[in-house]
């Protein structure tokens, strides 16, 4: 079982443009369509796709139309009451894959609903939960460190927990690992950047050009913090994985991409797939690349069943660890 929480779940809304987006014009839609999202979300319907039991744990009202949606795609969820709607999260969606993202920051989350959401984690993460997934923004009201308190609060009990998140959330939770660790961090390179000072476009590039060294510096001083494992996707160039056994790159196979909406989140879905099967790191990041790179070959929000995951695709080759380590900041 995975358990995912989705502090901040939202209503995908994809809008698909026949021509490129202009600024400051009208544009007509050729189509639109809505998905129930959010990271958690998102890696709750790729691991159940995939036949393995997973919950989705998010705050949400009763009549919201994104339960509809849940509904409709057999998700299994848990609900703590809140009277807001769930925010709409903008896609907009070019003929050349360039997809273009406006978040809205949510409705505040109370303290008191903040707390039921924690209780119920609590609750699900007991038993036969293998993971739980932290994951997404934090919406308003909730402060920066709520994730590593969960990690905190959830330390004593036999459960693997990964986080995905960005900007203060992400800090916050680098500043408090000598206090509170995931098992699993999937930063991509935006958010390696934000921890390290190191520049995105730097990283990816790089490992566009077959040296993924920088990427494995900025995941190895996280793993010699206190993280397990790091996963850190970077685009069309892969992914590395680094954990205290060694280091390894993945390239992704030559694909057009459609929409890169949801190719992280499928990304750490995949990992945690191969992840509970037992395998190991070098393919626990195969499955990872394979899944990201499915569902980037996928229009909108639309993410990868194992039909369309090519695993065999992905080539993985170890890297050596480099003897200089960048400074994370925290
Ligand atoms: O605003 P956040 O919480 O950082 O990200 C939310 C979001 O962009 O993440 C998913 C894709 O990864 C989408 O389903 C959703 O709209």
């Amino acid at each position: 079982m995975i358990v995912t929480l989705t502090a901040n779940p939202s209503i995908d809304r994809t809008v698909t443009l026949t021509s490129p987006l202009e600024r400051g014009s009208v544009h007509r839609a050729a189509a639109a369509v809505s998905d129930p999202g959010g990271k958690g979300v998102n890696v709750a319907r790729v691991v159940t796709a995939a036949g393995v039991p997973a919950i989705a744990l998010l705050p949400g009202s009763a009549d919201d139309p994104l339960f509809t949606s849940l509904n409709d795609h057999n998700i299994d969820y848990r609900r703590v009451d809140v009277a807001s709607p769930a925010r709409i999260n903008l896609t907009i969606s070019e003929p050349d894959g360039t997809t273009t993202k406006i978040n809205e920051p949510g409705a505040v989350l109370s303290t008191e609903s903040r707390r039921h959401l924690a209780d119920r984690l609590r609750q699900l993460a007991g038993g036969q939960t293998a993971w739980v997934v932290l994951a997404g923004s934090l919406p308003p009201g909730v402060p920066d460190n709520w994730y590593a308190e969960l990690c905190r609060t959830l330390a004593h009990l036999p459960v693997r927990i990964a986080v995905d998140t960005s900007e203060e959330p992400l800090l916050a939770l680098a500043r408090g690992l000598s206090m509170s660790t995931p098992n699993l961090l999937k930063p991509n390179s935006e958010e390696l950047a934000q921890l390290t000072g190191a520049s995105a476009k730097d990283i990816e590039s790089a490992a566009a050009q077959g040296d993924p060294t920088l990427a494995v510096q900025l995941c190895r001083t996280l793993v010699e913090q206190g993280v397990e494992t790091v996963l850190a996707t970077l685009g069309a160039a892969g992914a590395v994985l680094v954990d205290s056994t060694g280091a390894w790159y993945a390239q992704s196979p030559p694909m057009i991409p459609r929409s890169t909406v949801g190719a992280g989140d499928s990304s750490l879905a995949g990992y945690l797939l191969a992840q509970i099967e037992g395998a190991a790191p070098a393919q626990c990041l195969q499955r990872a690349v394979a899944y990201g790179c499915a569902a980037a070959a996928l229009p909108g929000t639309a993410l990868p069943t194992p039909a369309d995951v090519d695993i065999a695709s992905v080539v993985v080759t170890p890297v050596a660890i480099p003897a200089q380590h960048a400074p994370v900041i925290a």
